[in-house]
């Protein structure tokens, strides 16, 4: 009979560095409540209840540590190992996270933490497809057609409309083998021209740094959304309450 393959330590990551200049807020979006609790906290709570999920590492907004550390140890969230200060930008937090995971190879889900409606259905689908592949990007098809611009003599015009078909709304988690995330962004802080077009996800930074790595997609959930705009803070309360209303499951 083959032996059951031993499941490798995995670790939640989530990414809450920023400051919230397009939400406009005096403190980050990530500690602004909604449904009953700081968006940050949800977000924990998700990662605290996925059975998969052997411990959590969170990174926020320097000055912010210390009101973080109060929610985890008010919610009870046993998997939290540490909180940590964030980066610079979204890039420079991973990597902090990166190397507070030292050297032992496992398994990372790196997350933005103004995305607490992820669920626990995405965490699965993640945890098995690294079983299979070292990258994982969560995405979602476009509902809307999308058009690349370019700037013409009388301002922007569409340059081109590509297939809708292949077109996917980028989500978190993104998923990764510690050593191929960490060979990707050594790669990356190697390239003086990496800080002058730093990439948006970690997806990326290993698209174009470890090409030859293919990068499965799962897919993510309309509701996975992010909290960027004021506008979201309202859409994602609502979508909070009505999963407390439907319980869980999968949607
Ligand atoms: N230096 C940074 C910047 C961003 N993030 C995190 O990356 C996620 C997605 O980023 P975004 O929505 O852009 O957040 P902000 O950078 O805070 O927003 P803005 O760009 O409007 O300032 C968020 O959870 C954010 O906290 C991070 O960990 N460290
Ligand atoms: C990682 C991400 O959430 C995928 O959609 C997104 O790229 C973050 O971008 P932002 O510029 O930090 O909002």
């Amino acid at each position: 009979m083959a032996t059951p393959q031993a499941r490798p330590r995995t670790v939640g990551v989530v990414l809450g560095g920023g400051v919230g200049r397009r939400v406009g807020m005096s403190t980050p979006k990530q500690l602004v409540e909604i449904a009953g609790k700081p968006v940050i906290e949800h977000t924990i709570a998700v990662f605290d209840a996925a059975p998969e999920i052997d411990e959590i590492l969170v990174l926020m907004t320097p000055g912010y540590t210390d009101e973080v550390e109060k929610i985890v140890a008010r919610g009870g969230y046993a998997k939290v190992r540490a909180v940590l200060p964030g980066g610079e930008s979204r890039t420079e937090t991973t990597w902090r996270a990166l190397r507070a995971l030292g050297e032992d190879e496992c398994d990372v889900l790196l997350h933005d933490a103004v995305r607490p409606l992820v669920d626990q259905a995405i965490i699965s689908r993640c945890v098995a497809a690294l079983r299979e592949h070292a990258a994982v990007m969560v995405a979602f098809a476009t509902p809307d057609t999308i058009v690349v611009t370019e700037e013409g003599a009388h301002g922007e015009v569409v340059h081109d409309i590509p297939d809708r078909s292949r077109l996917r709304r980028v989500q978190t988690p993104q998923c990764f083998r510690l050593s191929v995330i960490r060979e990707a962004y050594e790669r990356a802080l190697a390239d003086p021209g990496f800080a002058d077009r730093p990439a948006t996800d970690d997806c990326g930074v290993v698209l174009r740094y470890l090409p030859d790595v293919p990068i499965a997609i799962v897919p993510g959930s309309e509701r996975n959304i992010k909290i960027t705009h004021p506008v979201d803070l309202a859409v994602a309360e609502t979508l909070l309450r009505l999963r407390e209303e439907e319980g869980p499951g999968e949607r």
